[in-house]
């Protein structure tokens, strides 16, 4: 049975629950559930906070686990990121008040609160920087009026909260992250879960590609067929059948969803019609 770690809460849980039902898990029903068991796919889902889930996956006892990458490295976790999962979005920055700094660079002797302790302590020693981190659980950005630090290092998605709070960003992003899955360093290829956890990460790249890509299907003119793939590679080549009609195929290829507009636009410019797109529920590569 392969054990894999979910977040219980906050800005991960909910879409890497929604994720691991797309792609075929069961998962639990009540949000007090701690581990549950999915029979069919012979994996159980243990439910922990995001910051823990490195810590659990790199003593070997859990295979996988879900997490940000932010977690992952302030944890320092004999664990790496094997899949990026294109969620929970955002960077990590030092910010101030106006003034105050312009970078890491001026952070000399002044205090830095953060609930990313290991992720600060490490930037400002590979800056030279010699200043003090004083570690908060949360609601970070309040530490300056409140006069515990004269700089914050925080998770930034909209920069709404640091706005509200009377803050800007200083310098370069610390990191940018996203939720990923991360595996013990060094795992045993050879194990016995090792089938189970590809077909996992499978069933996960599947639902990815569900979600960036439609599938566009065509007809155009024999003549216009070399210019109009050129506009569709698809992922490795496009499928390209007779029509009825002489001098016609139809064309059928992935295209990125976020572009298809733009492609349906070019290939009615080349003459192809019929030209639809349509979604794509789940695939494995
Ligand atoms: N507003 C946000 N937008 C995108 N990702 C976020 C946001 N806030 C936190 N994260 C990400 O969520 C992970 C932190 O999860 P965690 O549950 O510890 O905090 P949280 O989502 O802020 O929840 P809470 O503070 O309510 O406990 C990190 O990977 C972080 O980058
Ligand atoms: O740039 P924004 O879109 O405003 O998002 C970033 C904020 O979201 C998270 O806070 P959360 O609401 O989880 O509170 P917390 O600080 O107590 O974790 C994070 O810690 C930032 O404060
Ligand atoms: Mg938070």
């Amino acid at each position: 049975m392969l054990r894999i770690a979910v977040p219980n809460k906050g800005s991960l849980s909910g879409p890497a629950a929604e994720m691991l039902h797309e792609a075929g898990y069961q998962q639990r029903r009540e949000s007090k559930e701690l581990r549950i068991v999915d029979p069919v796919n012979e994996v159980e889902f243990f439910y922990l906070r995001p910051r823990d889930i490195a810590i659990y996956v790199s003593s070997g006892r859990l295979d996988i686990g879900i997490t940000g990458r932010d977690l992952l490295i302030d944890s320092g976790a004999n664990a790496e990121e094997i899949l990026p999962l294109g969620f929970a979005r955002s960077t990590f920055r030092y910010a101030t008040k106006p003034g105050t700094a312009s970078g890491v660079q001026d952070l000399g002797g002044m205090t830095v609160a953060t609930s990313y302790e290991g992720i600060v302590a490490g930037h400002l020693a590979d800056n030279g920087i010699d200043a003090s981190v004083v570690h908060l659980d949360g609601a970070v950005e309040t530490a300056i009026e409140l006069g515990v630090a004269e700089v914050i290092a925080d998770v930034v998605e909209t920069g709404t909260s640091l706005r509200n709070a009377g803050l800007e960003v200083i310098g370069e992003p610390i990191m940018k992250s996203e939720a990923v899955v991360v595996r013990r360093t060094g795992a045993d290829a050879e194990s016995e879960t090792e089938p189970k956890v590809q077909q996992f990460l499978r069933r996960l790249q599947g639902v990815l590609v569900a979600r960036t890509y439609v599938m566009m299907d065509y007809d155009c003119r024999v003549e216009q067929l070399e210019k109009a793939v050129a506009v569709t590679p698809g992922l490795e080549s496009p499928t390209v059948s007779p029509l009825h009609n002489e001098g016609w195929v139809a064309v059928r290829a992935m295209v990125p969803a976020r572009e298809a507009q733009r492609i349906m636009d070019d290939l009615y410019a080349l003459g192809a019609r019929a030209i639809l797109t349509t979604a794509i529920h789940a695939c494995r590569l």
